[in-house]
């Protein structure tokens, strides 16, 4: 595909039951990511016998077309082996698309590289950028010479970072002695010290308490509200994206499946929240209010399935009344659920 301006800016966007070939006009302007019509073919060689090779061909990405615009957040989400890291590697320059187009911030990544490393940083929440034998703050002096960042918005971003990100009392400490939390939060601030226009984060709370992706998500939406960061999010955790991004993609077998609100998703894919009781004896199932419904009964503990658009209070004040509560919890709906739900809605319809 030839690199003309009359293909910037035009993006599939799939809606629920309408196919990824619905498309809508975006803002050629404000396009800051553009994949029009991206594959990446994998030739895989599997040993079948003593001097026998299979050749086998994955179509890891088949035919992405999407913009993001700067400034946007956005979740990037689908099942194991969908295709999202070969996306943002691709995105990053890591690897080089066997067809169609894609442009960030006007390069094509995987032609310059180096030149596009100034202007976005990756976060990979399995694994870390930071030398794992040096403390922390030697990890921090690397970038700012790699990079070549001034002084001056060296000193700034760091500070800034230390700060919000509460790295004051890690910066001597040699990088595999912090814990997982810790090392994500020293992972986001060395991505963003040569203030990246783009944050590719690749589960960056995974492993993480609830505590420590509460700091994560609460600096994430700072930054983007305050330096209008773009960020593309792959997570399988629903909350960061119900926190943070008023947009998600959901990619299956390299093709785009929905992009649109959260919402729309979960009402796509009819998703559903678990209420988790412990009564204070082992009881028949619990007679609970339309559409909520014991689905699971384990002992003393029961689980309630609900629409995961509905609110839980009047559920649990309902159970609360009735039955003797010793304990509740909430569990969201996973991704692979909500999406298994969509697929099953669309092929019911
Ligand atoms: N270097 C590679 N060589 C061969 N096949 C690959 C390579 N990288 C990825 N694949 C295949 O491409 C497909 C997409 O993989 P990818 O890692 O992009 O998925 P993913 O959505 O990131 O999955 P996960 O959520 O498990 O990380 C998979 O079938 C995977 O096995």
């Amino acid at each position: 595909m030839t690199d003309t301006a009359d293909t910037a800016g035009t993006a599939d966007r799939a809606e629920p039951g309408a196919g990824a070939e619905a498309s809508a006009a975006v803002d050629a302007a404000a396009a800051f990511i553009e994949l029009d019509g991206v594959e990446k073919v994998f030739d895989v060689r599997k040993k079948t016998g003593f001097l026998k090779r299979e050749r086998r061909r994955v179509r890891a990405v088949d035919g992405l077309s999407f913009t993001v615009s700067r400034g946007e957040m956005v979740g990037y989400i689908g099942p194991n082996g969908a295709g999202k890291s070969t996306t943002i590697k691709m995105l990053t320059g890591i690897l080089t698309p066997s067809g169609g187009r894609l442009r960030v911030a006007g390069i094509d990544p995987s032609r310059e590289r180096t030149r596009l490393a100034h202007r976005i940083g990756v976060v990979f929440g399995q694994r870390t950028t930071l030398w794992w034998d040096l403390p922390l703050i030697d990890s921090y002096r690397l970038t700012h010479r790699m990079y070549r960042i001034p002084d001056a918005r060296y000193r700034e971003n760091l500070d800034r970072c230390v700060e919000l990100l509460q790295l004051q009392d890690l910066l001597d400490v040699p990088v595999r002695q912090l814990s997982l939390g810790q090392r994500m939060r020293g992972d986001i601030a060395a991505a963003l010290l040569h203030d990246p226009e783009v944050l590719y984060l690749d589960e960056p709370t995974i492993g993480l308490d609830v505590v420590s992706k509460a700091k994560v998500r609460g600096f994430l939406r700072d930054l983007n509200a305050e330096r209008g960061t773009t960020v593309l999010l792959t997570t399988h955790d629903l909350q960061d994206i119900e926190q943070l991004c008023s947009r998600v993609m959901v990619i299956d077998h390299g093709r785009l499946m929905y992009d649109g609100p959260l919402a729309g998703l979960h009402e796509a894919g009819e998703s559903e929240r678990t209420l988790v009781v412990d009564l204070e004896r082992e009881l028949p199932p619990i007679e609970a209010p339309e559409p909520a419904r014991v689905v699971r009964v384990e002992g003393p503990r029961q689980w309630l399935a609900f629409p995961a658009s509905a609110s839980a209070a009047g559920l649990v004040a309902r159970i609360a009344a009735e039955y003797p509560l010793v304990d509740l919890s909430v569990r969201e709906p996973d991704i692979e659920s909500v999406i298994a739900k969509m697929y099953a809605d669309r092929a019911g319809a």
